[in-house]
């Protein structure tokens, strides 16, 4: 007992070697603890990225720091740093499976190897549970491998205790259960076998199902139906009992999953191996984790000086994220839920001409609406008075909308990720191959724990969002002189010269668009224009052309109007689906019902049937 080894909590105490992972809310280093002379890996995690307190985060680096299990990694010591939070553990040299995999295993592992690494990662939720506590984010980009092939599940800084009812959840939308997608009961440690159950899918084919997707669409897809289970032709391979352990765990109904204990017990785990096997069989040969971490992020840095199509970029970049095991898909649920009530599988508006599309079109984000063969992402087209709607748009469409209309234009832009503004887009290969250069040259020496003084850049989803504000000093140079106010709520700001400019430009495009609607209307109805020209008079929005200030209060008044509407018709579909729900429970009811009077009726026949060939 004397001789625990006690890990500093101070960042001096600790160097940083290379970066060997990115997550959503920072990297991980191999580091080397300098008194202990050991190595250990260091999540740092950048604070004003969280949407956790200080108070909410030590909470849960208290309760990981009390778990104690060979299959859990362990929390060694936490330290503050300027507004980074390093978390020290012990370094996993094999690195995360999803990380294995897509470096050397894109298909997926062979059957053995995923029993094995199951089985380990369920003695960890077993674990788990039993403290009464429940992990969140199961999935193979949270289950580490040692340098000996012995499997641990990271990730733990997301557990909570107990049951949940929270508006955030940490975890990622693929592995998401339905009830917490659903948030309408208090959830538990199964919302933990769903996602174990998707982790085992994504085991076995390379990625977990609808990865391919953006996070809206992945909860639409997991609410209408079951990921599916391996029975297509490529799964032929799968034992019966693989893909029954993953049909029990993927049972919508929470209750009628296992528990980890009883799924243990499930004959599929007696395939399963030695730490040796995953070590012959899966790190045998591999490169270290760094070099790894380097070549994607080449790939990445190439993506950004390769002229590819929009389309096929996002895709790219999308699944490099994915490689990456990098999410940043934390996200406010009851938000998304809106918005889900909003769109069909394939198209945004519930229904074309619903009064928020016309607002949009109203604020001249006019090809909202345009088809799009997926499901775009969502963005936050920011509203003067700070007001959010929420819109899809692909990358390209998206910075046509936030760059002409200018609310975010040069104060802060919103740039795919892996993509430069247009207007920066290097085409120098010499360039870009520099760059390249840099990155490695970057990679190769230490990294130190202090941020760069630049230009602050942060990372969105897919998106960077940079406070570089170039353009805007050069349209504005008047800027400094007027206040700020915040547009988001990520804490940027915009001037508001720059949106009270841009708006009295929006308010005239509006006001030449009310004039061609009057023109149209006109020439395709003459008995409606004077009716029309009395509606468009009535309104303040055309007489206070040219004092822009009132036809801002006018387009806000509106605004809140429209957005009141859509809440009310959000909440009459959420009200619905749960008359519909109900009514399917008791549909199903009533059928049970129906076959037990129909078993007995049979049964009995067959008894009356007997019975009379007996008697004659
Ligand atoms: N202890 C460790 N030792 C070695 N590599 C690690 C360790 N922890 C994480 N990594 C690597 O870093 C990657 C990112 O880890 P991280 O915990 O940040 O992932 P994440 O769960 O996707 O992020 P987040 O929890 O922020 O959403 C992992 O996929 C893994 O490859």
């Amino acid at each position: 007992m004397g001789d625990k080894k006690i890990y500093p909590d101070e960042a001096n105490a600790y160097k940083l070697l290379e970066e060997v992972g990115e997550g959503s809310h920072g990297s991980v280093y191999r580091a080397i603890c300098l008194p202990l002379n050991e190595i250990v890996a260091i999540k740092i995690l950048d604070l004003d990225k969280s949407r956790r307190s200080w108070d909410e985060i030590s909470l849960k680096a208290e309760t990981w720091r009390q778990m104690n299990h060979p299959n859990v990694v362990k929390l060694y010591s936490c330290f503050l740093s300027d507004r980074a939070l390093g978390v020290v553990m012990p370094f996993m040299a094999g690195g995360s499976c999803l990380h294995i995999m897509k470096a050397h295993f894109p298909d997926g592992f062979e059957e053995p190897v995923i029993a094995t690494i199951l089985k380990e990662t369920l003695k960890a939720l077993e674990y788990l549970h039993r403290q009464r506590q429940f992990h969140r984010d199961v999935k193979a980009g949270n289950i580490l491998v040692d340098a000996d092939g012995r499997v641990r599940l990271g990730g733990v800084y997301g557990t909570s205790g107990g049951t949940q009812s929270t508006k955030f959840y940490p975890g990622t939308p693929c592995w998401m259960a339905p009830e917490v997608m659903q948030n309408v009961h208090d959830y538990d440690f199964k919302a933990d076998i769903w996602s174990f159950g998707i982790t085992a899918l994504e085991l076995a084919h390379g990625h977990a199902p609808f990865s391919q997707y953006p996070p809206l669409k992945v909860l639409l897809k997991t609410l209408q139906n079951v990921p599916s289970c391996p029975n297509g032709e490529q799964d032929k391979h799968f034992s019966k009992s693989f893909k029954e352990m993953v049909a029990m765990c993927l049972v919508k109904d929470p209750i009628k999953r296992p528990t980890a204990e009883k799924l243990l017990k499930h004959s599929f785990f007696k395939s399963a191996r030695s730490s040796d096997y995953i070590f012959q069989h899966v790190l045998d040969g591999l490169p270290p984790l760094w070099e790894c971490m380097k070549v994607s992020k080449l790939t990445e840095a190439a993506l950004v000086a390769d002229k590819r199509t929009p389309l096929e970029e996002q895709e790219e970049r999308s699944q490099n994220e994915y490689k990456r095991g990098v999410n940043n898909w934390s996200f406010d649920i009851e938000d998304l839920k809106m918005q889900c009530a909003l769109i069909k599988d394939d198209g945004f508006f519930a229904e074309r001409g619903d009064n928020l599309s016309k607002q949009l079109s109203v604020l001249g984000v006019k090809d909202l609406e345009s088809s799009s063969n997926s499901l775009p992402d969502l963005v936050n087209v920011c509203v003067p008075n700070g007001l959010r709607l929420s819109a899809k748009k692909s990358d390209a469409q998206l910075l046509e909308i936030a760059r002409p209309h200018n609310f975010l234009n040069g104060a802060k832009s919103l740039i795919p990720l892996g993509r430069k503004d247009p207007k920066h887009i290097d085409k120098d290969p010499l360039r870009a191959s520099r760059s390249t250069n840099d990155l490695l040259q970057a990679g190769n020496k230490d990294v130190s724990l202090e941020k760069s003084k630049g230009t602050f850049v942060q990372r969105k989803g897919r998106f960077h969002v940079t406070s570089d504000n170039v353009e805007l000093v050069e349209a504005f140079p008047h800027l400094e002189s007027y206040p700020s106010f915040s547009v988001s709520d990520h804490g940027a700001t915009v001037p508001v010269a720059a949106v009270m400019t841009q708006m009295q430009s929006f308010l005239h495009q509006t006001a030449i668009q009310q004039e061609m609607a009057l023109n149209l209307i006109t020439s395709i109805c003459p008995g409606e224009a004077s009716s029309a020209q009395q509606l468009l008079s009535k309104s303040s929005f055309r007489n206070a052309v040219g004092t822009g200030l009132y036809m801002v209060e006018s387009n806000v008044d509106r605004e809140h109007e429209l957005l009141q509407q859509a809440a009310e018709l959000q909440s009459r579909i959420v009200i619905l689906m749960d008359e519909l729900q109900s009514l399917k429970s008791r549909n199903i009811q009533l059928e049970r019902q129906l076959n037990a009077i129909y078993n007995e009726e049979e049964e009995e026949r067959i008894r009356r049937e007997e019975a009379s060939k007996e008697e004659y």
